[in-house]
Order: C-alpha cells, then sequence, then structure tokens
C-alpha cells in the first residue's frame, strides 16, 4: 500500500513527459501531496498509463504509479494545463550534422512551446533533461521577454534498475538562472527527497550532470582499452582488473560490448560541441563506441568464417532493464547482418529493439555461436538442464560472454567452449 502525504501546500504541478525519468518523478510528487498532471504526447503512452497497462522492469514502479493515480492527486493527458510549476523531462537525444555531434533541443524546445499558453506571472518551470551548459539560460533569456518566471535546471541523477530507491536518497542539484528561482525549486524536491539539496548556477549545473556521466564514460573506455591490449598480449583482462582493484585508490570499471543507453554514450558529446579542450572525453567517446566492431571481430575469429549463424542473448543496453536505446547489441547485430551473417536476438527484458526478437529455442537452433551482449540475471543463472537444451540444439557449442557473467563451469560441463570478451584468447 502506497501512503500519501499532505507535503504538497495545495500546489498544482504539471510534468511535461512521462517515461523512465517523468513518470517516476510524476508518481512521487503525486503521492507526497502534489496535484499532478501528467502530460505525454504519445497517446499511446498516456493510455498505457491510465490504464497501468505498461511494461517494466523498474521495480515497484507499478505499485507506484496505481498509488499516485488512486490517490486522485496523479491525472495524465496528452496537453498541459495551468499550474504552479512545470517540470520537463522529455529526450534530449544526440543528432550527427556533417560529422559534429550535438544535443538535439527540439524535444525541450516543442515542450517549452507547449507550456507557453498556459504560462503565469510567478511560474516556475523545473528542466530535468541533460542539456548543455547554457542552455537554461537562453530559454529564460527568451522566456521571461513576456512574463515574470522563474526557471531552475535540476539534473535527474537516478540510475536506471534502481530508478525508485535513488529518487528520493540521491543528492540534488539545483541550478537557478537567479536565486530565487533555485529555493522556489529546492522547495519542491526537499518534498520528497532524503538526500542533500545543493543551489548553484544553470550553467554549474547543468555542467555537473555532463561531468558525472563523463567520468563514467571516461573510466569504462579505460577498462576496455585494458581489454583490448590484454587480448592483444595475452593476458585475462578481469583477473588483472581485479587485482589492481585491490589497491586502495583504484577502481577501474568493467570491460563490455561498449556503452549504450539514453545518457552516458551521449551526455560527454554534449561537452565536446561546446569545448575544443574536450580532447580525452572525445577519445573515450570513440574507443567505447568501437567495442561493438571489437566484438564482431572476435566471433569471426573464434568461429573461423565471415558468415554462419550467431545467436544474441540480450539486446538492452546493460543488463535487468528493458531499454535498448543506444545498445551496443543494435551496433553489433546491424555489423553482423551487413557482412552476411544471419542472427537471431533473444531478450526478454527488452521493451522493443530494432531487429525482430525470438524465443530462446528460436535463437540458438543451429546457431555456430551464442554472443552474450547484456548481464540479465536469466543468462547467470541458466541451470545445467537448461544449458543442456541448448546444446542440444546448437551446431556448434561455442559462447563468446562480452560481460564475465556466465557461468564458466556449467557451461564447460554442458560441452561448450566458453570465450569472454577481454579474456586474451585472441583465436
Ligand atoms: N533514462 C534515464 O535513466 C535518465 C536519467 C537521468 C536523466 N535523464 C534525462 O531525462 C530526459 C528524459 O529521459 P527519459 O529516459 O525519461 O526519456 P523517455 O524517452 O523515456 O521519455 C520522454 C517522454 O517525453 C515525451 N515527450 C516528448 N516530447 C514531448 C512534449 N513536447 N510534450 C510532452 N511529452 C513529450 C515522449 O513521448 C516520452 O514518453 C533526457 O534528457 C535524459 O537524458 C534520463
Ligand atoms: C554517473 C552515473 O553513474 N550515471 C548513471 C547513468 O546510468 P546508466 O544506466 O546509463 O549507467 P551505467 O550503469 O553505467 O551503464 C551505462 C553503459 O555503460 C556500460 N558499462 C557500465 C559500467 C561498466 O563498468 N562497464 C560498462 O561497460 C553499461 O553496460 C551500459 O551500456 O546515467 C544516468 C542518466 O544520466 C544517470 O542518471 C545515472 O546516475
Amino acid at each position: 500500500m502506497i501512503k500519501v502525504e499532505k507535503n504538497g501546500n495545495g500546489k498544482r504541478i504539471c510534468v511535461i513527459g512521462l517515461g523512465y525519468i517523468g513518470l517516476p518523478t510524476a508518481s512521487m510528487l503525486a503521492i507526497h501531496g502534489f496535484d499532478v498532471i501528467g502530460v505525454d504526447i504519445n497517446e499511446k503512452r498516456v493510455k498505457e498509463i491510465k490504464e497501468l497497462n505498461f511494461k517494466t522492469t523498474e521495480k515497484d514502479l507499478m505499485t507506484l504509479v496505481k498509488g499516485a493515480i488512486n490517490s486522485g492527486n496523479l491525472k495524465v493527458q496528452t496537453k498541459p494545463d495551468k499550474a504552479d510549476v512545470f517540470i520537463i523531462c522529455v529526450p534530449t537525444p544526440c543528432v550527427e550534422n556533417k560529422g559534429e555531434k550535438k544535443c538535439d533541443l527540439s524535444y525541450l524546445n516543442k515542450a517549452i512551446e507547449n507550456i507557453k499558453p498556459y504560462l503565469e506571472n510567478g511560474n516556475l518551470i523545473i528542466i530535468e533533461s541533460t542539456i548543455p551548459p547554457g542552455t537554461t539560460d537562453e530559454i529564460y533569456k527568451k522566456l521571461s521577454k513576456d512574463k515574470k518566471i522563474y526557471l531552475a535546471h535540476c539534473p535527474e541523477r537516478v540510475l536506471p534498475g534502481n530508478i525508485l530507491k535513488e529518487l528520493v536518497e540521491n543528492d540534488r542539484v539545483i541550478g537557478g538562472v537567479d536565486e530565487k528561482s533555485a529555493e522556489m525549486a529546492k522547495e519542491i524536491y526537499e518534498t520528497f527527497v532524503t538526500g542533500k539539496i545543493y543551489l548553484t548556477d544553470a550553467k554549474t549545473a547543468e555542467m555537473v550532470k555532463l561531468m558525472e556521466n563523463t567520468y563514467r564514460d571516461v573510466n569504462i573506455a579505460l577498462a576496455n582499452e585494458f581489454a583490448k591490449i590484454c587480448e592483444e598480449i595475452g593476458i585475462n583482462v578481469w583477473e588483472a582488473i581485479e587485482l589492481a582493484n585491490k589497491h586502495p585508490r583504484v577502481n577501474i570499471l568493467k570491460p563490455g560490448p561498449g556503452v549504450g543507453g539514453h545518457c552516458i554514450s551521449i551526455d560527454p558529446w554534449f561537452i565536446v560541441e561546446k569545448s575544443k579542450n574536450a580532447k580525452l572525453i572525445k577519445t573515450a567517446r570513440e574507443l567505447n563506441d568501437s567495442m561493438p566492431l571489437f566484438v564482431v571481430e572476435k566471433i569471426k575469429n573464434i568461429i573461423k568464417k565471415d558468415n554462419g549463424k550467431v545467436a544474441i542473448f540480450g539486446v538492452t543496453y546493460k543488463g535487468n532493464v528493458d531499454d535498448t536505446r543506444e545498445s551496443p547489441a543494435e551496433k553489433v547485430v546491424g555489423k553482423l547482418i551487413d557482412e552476411g551473417f544471419e542472427v537471431k536476438c533473444y531478450d526478454k527484458y527488452a521493451r522493443d529493439f530494432i531487429f525482430p526478437l525470438c524465443s530462446l529455442d528460436e535463437a540458438v537452433d543451429g546457431a555456430d555461436i551464442i554472443v552474450v551482449l547484456a548481464e540479465h540475471d536469466e543468462y547467470k543463472n541458466f541451470n545445467e538442464e537448461g544449458i543442456k537444451n541448448i546444446a542440444l540444439k546448437v551446431k556448434n557449442k561455442l559462447i563468446l560472454d562480452t560481460k564475465n557473467i556466465i557461468n564458466r563451469e556449467l557451461w564447460e560441463k554442458g560441452g561448450f567452449k566458453v570465450y569472454v570478451l577481454g579474456d586474451g584468447k585472441n583465436v
């Protein structure tokens, strides 16, 4: 049972964009007593939320949304309405133009245009979407010509897979276009955030968010470069990283088939677009983007041919989530198909995927190799029986694990030859 608080002080909040971020945020505000209007231009999305009929791998999200709707505090619709506060959670993808990557602000600009008719003097707008430094100030310049509004950027920092916990417990950084805006935004977040809330200016808050994700991207790039080096000189990168991490000040991240998702794989480009000094950041991005092709080469080396049937396990951008945006699997599968391979993808977690998905049986039937691209619990937990059934169907008992998560002993017992990305067996 969801307990509904009464900290909202009768304030009305319009949350624009009800995706991975907007829906939990709108629901959280509703159960804390605000009168919330959740807005999404996608009619299908609004309908599935109203009917509590959406797919999610996020723990407890369905219960939270149900509680919010049943409390009468959350209404969802396709058009905005008058409110005291507008919180914007629309996508900010990366677009490529003449070889230059930059933030696509079209969804944000459209969202602002759509709320304009409802804005009144004294309203507060909070942008949660991730944006390049300077964007909030630019928007303020335009909006403040007609009305006295307050504007703040409060970047969202929750980790997919653990969203509801982090939404409450994470510290927040709020950057206002002026002090009053930041203070007003703080009043909203402190109704449900148990972490600390830090106030700054809008441009700094924008940069803070990008720095966090860039820090992680660069560190993953280092792990991926170590994997390539270890393959080249015959060392198992996983063992080497584990031992290096025994040092008190070393914490190397994990190599893998590449970096995906709507955040880490794109946000560093928003710094690159703003500064010619972003050299390490750009190199790290390119290195992580090179990993899917590295995986394809490893597959060809293992099966010792340039064609055949590949069974892919896991197409989401990481384990135990349903999101396939910018997923390394998209590039691995695309490249294999371009080169003439037959590819079958199996992933029961994925919400959707650009290539067709199939059953486990269909994926492994006649496969030359199985390739694990996402660390879903299901693949960690295959038992002897499950592996035996797979072994009966495949053509060659070969498996490449790009995440180092499968139970090697059990697969070897089932007759499989196991390869792991970065294991130094550059066959
Ligand atoms: N997904 C994450 O884990 C995460 C974490 C932190 C920050 N962010 C940032 O939050 C923002 C939103 O990301 P997301 O993953 O929730 O995206 P999403 O695609 O899951 O959801 C965005 C929603 O906005 C809707 N939308 C688009 N334009 C609209 C408009 N004009 N009016 C109303 N609705 C509109 C879309 O239909 C969609 O349902 C992005 O800037 C992202 O970088 C995301
Ligand atoms: C700084 C930070 O923590 N930011 C988080 C991040 O969330 P995320 O889900 O995108 O982050 P990750 O879990 O790191 O995954 C990203 C990709 O990197 C691969 N990866 C990961 C670790 C590793 O050692 N080796 C890897 O190869 C992984 O498979 C996947 O493809 O951005 C959100 C939006 O801005 C933030 O809100 C959220 O706090």
